[in-house]
């Protein structure tokens, strides 16, 4: 499991990443999100060992990650890092065997990936020379060549059409299946929400929700939408409500508590005929809205 442990990292008087502490369990796959300059690479780079500390700690299973571990750990950097101008198995070969692997068992790893992202044709091609979002799936294989602890990917799906994202997919779930924990950020709400077990919510440098999709579901306000058979502008008489938004016969509202439904359901039926009256669960993307405001 790894743990972050009130991380922090300044740049001269910016703190970009502020006493931020979450954990990565094993076999999980923990989604981090946040805006543009949230401090998600920095906080990454500092897991990675690649970007020094201000304070806090990085743990691997209880104690101060070490040298030896973090060697053991696979990373797709931000800045990617593969050499545009070399061929692709030539440095997925030489990254294996920086992450400790003798240079056979570096090229059969990275023919078996090849063939599974249905690049093995391309295998002596310079990296530049593949469309984009196969340089990422290389990028990707690099990261996991030599069979990580750990996997840390900072945007692993951006720029990936959709094949390409399931065949992401279904590699990390290959690695939570053995028991790997994986973090990794993303812009994409829906995919996270989709994939992750739990999700970590980054806004200014600190951790603003973490919990598993449902439990951050749950604890964003109750909201419902009401249908009525009339015009629903009445809702705004009521003072036990707040109205979100009134609409002709529709209105939504959220209410203090559940039931506050029966309340609503009553008072709706006193004016007239209801058509509907449904809870809305909020998505990832509304608790992201409303945590990062
Ligand atoms: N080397 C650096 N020197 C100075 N400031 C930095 C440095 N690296 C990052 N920062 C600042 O730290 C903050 C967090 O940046 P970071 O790249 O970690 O955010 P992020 O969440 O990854 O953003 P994005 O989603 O845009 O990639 C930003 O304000 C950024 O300008």
């Amino acid at each position: 499991m790894l743990q972050v442990d009130r991380l922090t990292r300044r740049f001269g008087e910016v703190t970009a990443v502020d006493h931020v502490s979450f954990a990565v369990p094993d076999g999980l796959l923990v989604g981090f999100v946040g805006g543009n300059g949230a401090g998600k690479t920095t906080t990454m780079r500092m897991i990675m060992g690649v970007l020094g500390i201000s304070d806090g700690d990085v743990r691997w299973n209880d104690a101060p990650v070490t040298a030896a571990e973090r060697r053991m750990f696979g990373y797709m950097p931000e800045e990617r890092g593969l050499y545009p101008k070399q061929p692709v198995v030539d440095q997925l070969v030489y990254l294996g065997q920086l992450q400790g692997l003798s240079a056979g068992d570096a090229r059969a790893s990275a023919q078996l990936l090849l063939e599974r992202f249905g690049l093995a044709a391309r295998a002596k091609d310079k990296l530049e020379s593949l469309s984009l979002g196969n340089q990422q799936r290389v990028q990707v294989i690099a990261a996991v060549i030599a069979r990580p602890r750990l996997l840390v990917l900072d945007e692993p799906f951006s720029g990936l059409d959709p094949r390409a994202v399931d065949d992401m997919v279904e590699l990390l779930r290959e690695f939570t299946r053995d028991g790997v924990p994986v973090l990794f950020s993303s812009h994409q709400l829906d995919l996270v929400e989709r994939l992750c077990d739990r999700i970590v919510i980054l806004s200014r440098g600190r951790v603003v929700a973490d919990g598993a999709a449902d439990e951050l579901r749950r604890s964003g306000p109750v909201r419902h939408r009401l249908v009525t058979g009339g015009d629903a502008g009445w809702v705004r008489d009521l003072g036990w409500l707040q109205v979100v938004d009134v609409a002709g016969d529709r209105a939504i509202v959220q209410l203090a508590s559940p039931q506050d439904t029966d309340r609503l359901l009553t008072e709706a039926m006193r004016r007239g005929s209801v058509r509907e009256l449904a809870e809305l669960v909020p998505s990832v993307a509304d608790i992201y809205r409303e945590v990062t405001a």
